[in-house]
């Protein structure tokens, strides 16, 4: 239940309610005080990209206008980077909000992410939105959660896929998310198919653990029908009855971990066997674009060896 007391701290960071952006506006002095907003100075540009073309001949925008902090080489980018997006409720409570705040304010960092990542160059980007763990949740939490995704997805989807050209996948079981919730999320995904930009994997209810188990059988009843022969079984195949399969990405190259927690909550365990850790220990809905190019130009730094020796 809101107070008039939450309702007065909302106000002061211009949080809106019901299906309003709901992230403090920069001009807030509130919001100033609690986080760095920077705006990455944009010094370098991708010689790939169409704007250093277009730039040549006098033009200074295009659609797939990468622009790199100086400090980021292009040629080190990730491709893939996954997101654990942790300490909604910590950030929430920390400033004496309902947690249903945090949520709805990671929702907008969330956002933000995908926009900063698109706008430097990565292909694809996966965020840890539920796990399947998440349902022990008190009931009221879950439900506004299922909200939260719902009254977030349909505006900023439709400007990430409409305007932003992003496709988007989404992995996990979804049959135990709400009927109006999986229309959105088929919906949507129809709409993107024909977009070209930047991947956006949405994991729903997902599991690494279940992943791998629901594979496993997957591959024995292959095997017991005689599809299968135990010989044929590998790595690559074991891949492809993943719920991941079918997405057309690279195993992810980067993990970013909000709040200050070393783990990895069951998520995509097998797909995660060679990613580059990032932790931070801000609140998501903290995490910002300094933090992003923190994070990438740490990952640049990192001598990535695959098991192989480089001495
Ligand atoms: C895909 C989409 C539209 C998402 C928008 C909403 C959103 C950011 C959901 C994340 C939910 C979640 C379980 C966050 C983890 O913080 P926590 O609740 O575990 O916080 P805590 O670690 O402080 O307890």
């Amino acid at each position: 239940m809101l107070s008039l007391q939450h309702l007065r701290i909302a106000a002061t960071i211009n949080i809106r309610f019901a299906n309003k952006p709901l992230m403090p506006h920069g001009a807030s002095k509130h919001w100033a005080q609690q986080s760095r907003i920077r705006y990455g100075p944009t010094g370098s540009i991708n010689p790939n990209s169409c704007l250093s073309k277009l730039s040549l001949a006098g033009v200074s925008k295009c659609a797939d206008q990468i622009e790199l902090p100086k400090e980021l080489k292009p040629e080190l980018m990730p491709k893939h980077v996954a997101v654990i997006m942790d300490g909604n409720r910590r950030w929430a409570k920390s400033r004496g909000l309902p947690v249903q705040l945090g949520h709805r304010a990671g929702g907008q960092a969330m956002k933000q992410l995908a926009l900063n990542c698109k706008k430097f160059g990565v292909q694809v980007v996966t965020i840890f939105a539920f796990s399947s763990e998440n349902w022990v949740r008190p009931k009221e939490e879950v439900d506004f959660l299922m909200n939260v995704f719902e009254d977030v997805l349909k505006p900023d989807l439709k400007e990430l896929i409409l305007q932003k050209d992003m496709r988007l996948s989404v992995v996990g079981n979804r049959s135990q998310l709400p009927e109006s919730l999986q229309n959105l999320l088929s919906s949507s995904e129809e709409f993107a198919k024909s977009n070209r930009g930047m991947r956006l994997i949405l994991a729903l209810n997902y599991s690494g653990r279940y992943d791998i188990t629901q594979a496993t059988k997957n591959i024995a009843a292959k095997v017991r029908n005689g599809v299968l022969q135990v010989e044929d079984i590998n790595e690559s195949l074991f891949e492809q009855h993943l719920q991941t399969n079918g997405i057309d990405f690279p195993n992810p190259d980067m993990l970013i971990r909000t709040s200050g927690e070393l783990r990895m909550s069951n998520f995509m365990l097998w797909q995660l066997a060679y990613t580059e850790l990032l932790f931070f220990d801000k609140m998501f809905p903290d995490f910002d674009e300094a933090d992003l190019v923190e994070g990438l130009t740490a990952f640049q730094r990192r001598q990535r060896r695959f098991g192989g020796h480089k001495y």
